[in-house]
């Protein structure tokens, strides 16, 4: 399996890239926020008490995003892989990912975060608030605030990965493609060697 974490603040186009991505290695793509505006969608309780939070910029509880992924991995025994996107939001996220994942005797081969500055992060997120219908985009100050929790809570997820010599980092601004073609750059050299395993495995059974 190839899983990848997409990373990067609220704007930075990971939704766009991971819808790229999904179609070029066969993933299956986790965003926690579509996953929240699904419960929302549906009026769950979840998605009430999700629904505050959320307008306001601010994270919802760690456990809540936590059994949402743990769901979805469950849900998708046969995936070739996921894009995790918008998750790990935190340092306990990513730890909580970590033991997920490694239930299913599975790991993270990279995340690539995609760097912009907070000016071209508002005018992006303004501009889709125009079309989105989302609440979050369409106020100048709840837009920053977003941009402030990703500074104070989410950064610090990088440093998680680059300790286990995961993280690479991206230029978020330029043309779409062009950043498409670096991530998949990367993704082709991180991503395990599908082929050799099963033969190593079959050779030392043989041994
Ligand atoms: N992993 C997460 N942990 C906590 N809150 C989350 C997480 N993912 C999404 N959210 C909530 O959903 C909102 C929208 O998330 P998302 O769709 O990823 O948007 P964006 O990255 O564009 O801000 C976030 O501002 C936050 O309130």
């Amino acid at each position: 399996m190839l899983n990848i974490v997409l990373f990067g603040p609220p704007g930075a186009g990971k939704g766009t890239q991971s819808q790229k991505l999904i179609a070029r290695y066969n993933l299956v793509h986790l965003s926690t926020g579509d996953l929240l505006r699904a419960q929302i969608a549906q009026g769950t309780d979840l998605g009430i008490r999700a629904k505050k939070l959320m307008d306001e910029g601010l994270l919802v509880p760690d456990e809540v995003v936590i059994g949402m992924i743990d769901n979805a991995l469950q849900d998708n025994p046969n995936a070739g892989g996921f894009i995790f996107d918008g998750f790990p939001r935190t340092v306990p996220q990513a730890r909580s990912l970590d033991e997920l994942l490694a239930k299913h005797d599975e790991k993270i081969n990279c995340m690539i975060a995609l760097e912009v500055g907070e000016e071209e992060l508002v005018k992006r997120l303004l501009e889709r608030g125009k079309t989105s219908g989302r609440p979050d985009d369409q106020d100048e100050s709840k837009i920053r605030r977003r941009v402030t929790v990703y500074n104070t809570e989410t950064a610090q997820v990088a440093g998680y990965y680059a300790e286990q010599k995961k993280f690479h980092a991206l230029n978020g601004i330029g043309e779409i493609e062009s950043i498409f073609g670096q991530i998949c750059g990367l993704i082709d050299k991180h991503k395990p060697a599908a082929a050799e395993t099963p033969a190593e495995a079959t050779k030392e059974v043989k041994a």
